[in-house]
């Protein structure tokens, strides 16, 4: 976990905050069972609670609603987990898709002072002019219009002022807390809270390095070099640094100004399917996609090129993973379930703890739906997002990637029903998929395949002589040691002490039934009714204890 650096006071003031949210919008018993309910502000609790919800509201808007009064960290926390439909329920996956980050922009004087702290010159040696009202303002940064001097029409991401603190400050909270749950909420670390927090940190942390985005839009922009239809905006580097993205002004129209495009004669069926074909491209061939094709990211400009915008949030896809994705496919279509629980395997990680045979029962009912379907009625979106609940539900972790990529294959597919209801992604895809099958089974790729896999095995082979005569070395000195640990080895030695506590008992009482039986032919004084009394306390003892033994044999079922 990481080290605390925010103050204590200003720590426990958010606390507080959060805690009140909690209450405000009916969590309040979270806070409780963590034990941190009593962190609430007096003044928050001498208060009746203000609503600020409707009764009607379900927990998923609540949620919401919540995360967005907490601000810009919460936001994107709930906008990176409505992508993690492995993680959270479907309901809230969606309620948390809605969260928008809209704000109030941040003055000119600071945008002034970020450029010269970040770009060393001063705004107007840089720039011929700048827009000072923002085309957008989200809580990370917004984006102004602007010309460089050198002639070139640009738009200038500015980061807002103080983010970096706010967002760094929310992430030790957000540790602590996690912390706290799994080890507190029995329930909560089967999600594995701290984990999830790592993955958060990562991703936030790569947003607000807008040099990272300025490479992603690079990346793009080579695999789509020559393409006749999509066009990338270039990145202007030397006006560019980690907190100040420029790049090339895109004059063109958002791709839902339906109104607009009618006027420019621009035919929407097909800048549908160009755009999906263009993410069938990104995932088939270049293992890199846009996770985030949503209209206000596609813009159609004036000569019917299409422009994709935004990189902040893209994938890779590695070539074994898109070998397994292909698999996953052929696997489906063949409706072979030990092969789909083998790449699931491989995917993800399925615990000791899955219950491998209702599992199988799953797998089975999800591909007897499409077995032996063509290819054309396989919607790779649907598939993707049923094995990711099917994942879900029994806790096997996706890797982010495989989730970001079901995210932008769901947005893609959204894009393409906005333009146009009747396009098909899975028509689209079909062909894409096809020659990845053939690709997958040609036999280079397989001798390919099986030469990575000769590589591992030398290296393997390579290693085995060293590590074995190492191990024969310590076992010759006396040194071997074994871990061995056992599952349910405890009960069975619980058992077997059990037992043998049961045998003595019933050789004792055995004794004393043998030994009364001698007293009382030896007729050692005193006696009762006749008989030595020693004998008849013996007698009595042992039936008791005896009757006792039978009873709780009877009742433990253990004969
Ligand atoms: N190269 C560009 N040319 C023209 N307009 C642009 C360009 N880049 C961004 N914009 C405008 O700025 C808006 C916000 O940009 P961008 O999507 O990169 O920021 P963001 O903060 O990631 O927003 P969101 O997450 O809402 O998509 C875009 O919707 C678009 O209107």
């Amino acid at each position: 976990m990481r080290p605390r650096k925010i103050h204590r006071y200003s720590m426990i003031k958010r606390y507080g905050k959060i805690v009140d949210a909690l209450v405000k919008y009916e969590f309040g018993y979270i806070a409780d069972r963590m034990g941190i309910g009593g962190i609430r502000p007096l003044r928050s609790r001498i208060k009746k609670p203000e609503k600020v919800h409707k009764d009607t509201d379900s927990g998923p808007k609540k949620a919401r609603l919540m995360l967005e009064e907490l601000g810009p960290t919460y936001i994107k926390l709930g906008q990176i987990l409505s992508m993690r439909q492995d993680l959270i329920p479907p309901e809230y996956a969606d309620e948390f898709s809605k969260l928008q980050d809209e704000v109030q922009p941040f003055g000119m004087e600071e945008v002034e002072r970020l450029i010269m702290e970040e770009l060393g010159s001063h705004i107007t040696d840089i720039f011929e002019c700048f827009e000072n009202t923002p085309i957008a303002a989200a809580s990370i940064g917004q984006v102004h219009r602007a010309k460089l001097k050198t002639g070139e029409d640009v738009v200038v991401k500015v980061q807002r002022p103080g983010i970096k603190k706010i967002i760094e400050a929310d992430l030790d909270i957000m540790y602590s807390i996690a912390a706290f749950a799994e080890e507190h909420l029995p329930e909560a670390k089967l999600y594995r809270p701290v984990e999830i927090v790592e993955e958060f940190e990562r991703s936030i942390k790569a947003e607000m390095d807008y040099t990272q985005e300025g490479r992603n839009a690079d990346h793009f922009a080579r695999n789509f070099r020559d393409h006749p239809r999509i066009y990338i905006p270039k990145v202007y580097w030397d006006h560019s640094s980690m907190k100040v993205l420029t790049l090339e002004y895109i004059d063109g129209v958002k791709s839902n100004s339906f109104g607009e495009l009618e006027r420019m004669g621009v035919d929407r069926t097909e800048v549908a399917t160009e755009v999906l074909k263009s993410f069938m491209k990104q995932i088939y061939d270049d293992g890199f996609f846009h996770a985030d094709l949503h209209p206000g990211n596609v813009f159609i400009m004036k000569d019917g090129m299409i422009a994709l915008l935004d990189f902040g949030m893209a994938g890779f896809l590695s070539r074994d993973m898109r070998n397994l994705l292909i698999d996953d496919l052929i696997a489906i279509t063949k409706g072979d379930t030990v092969l789909y629980i083998e790449l699931l395997r491989d995917l993800g990680s399925i615990g000791d703890d899955v219950d491998l045979s209702s599992l199988k029962v799953d797998i089975d009912h999800l591909l007897y739906k499409y077995y032996g379907r063509p290819i054309r009625q396989l919607n790779t979106a649907l598939i993707l997002e049923e094995m990711i609940n099917l994942l879900r539900k029994y806790k096997v972790r996706v890797p982010a990637n495989v989730a970001l990529l079901s995210k932008g294959a769901m947005t893609a597919e959204s894009f393409g029903s906005i333009m146009d209801p009747d396009v098909n992604l899975t028509v689209i895809a079909e062909p894409f998929a096809k020659q990845a099958i053939k690709d997958r089974l040609r036999l280079t790729n397989i001798a390919s395949s099986v030469y990575r896999d000769y590589n591992n095995w030398t290296r393997v082979l390579h290693k085995a002589p060293m590590q074995i005569s190492h191990i024969l070395e310590i076992a010759e000195r006396g040194y071997l040691k074994l871990r061995f640990d056992s599952h349910g080895f405890d009960r069975i030695v619980a058992e077997l002490d059990a037992a043998s506590n049961r045998l003595s008992f019933s050789l004792i009482i055995s004794a004393i039934i043998v030994g009364s039986s001698l007293i009382i032919q030896t007729g050692m004084e005193p006696h009762i009714w006749g008989v030595p009394l020693l004998g008849v306390i013996g007698f009595l003892v042992a039936g008791f204890f005896g009757m006792w033994l039978v009873i709780y044999i009877l009742r433990t079922g253990r004969i």
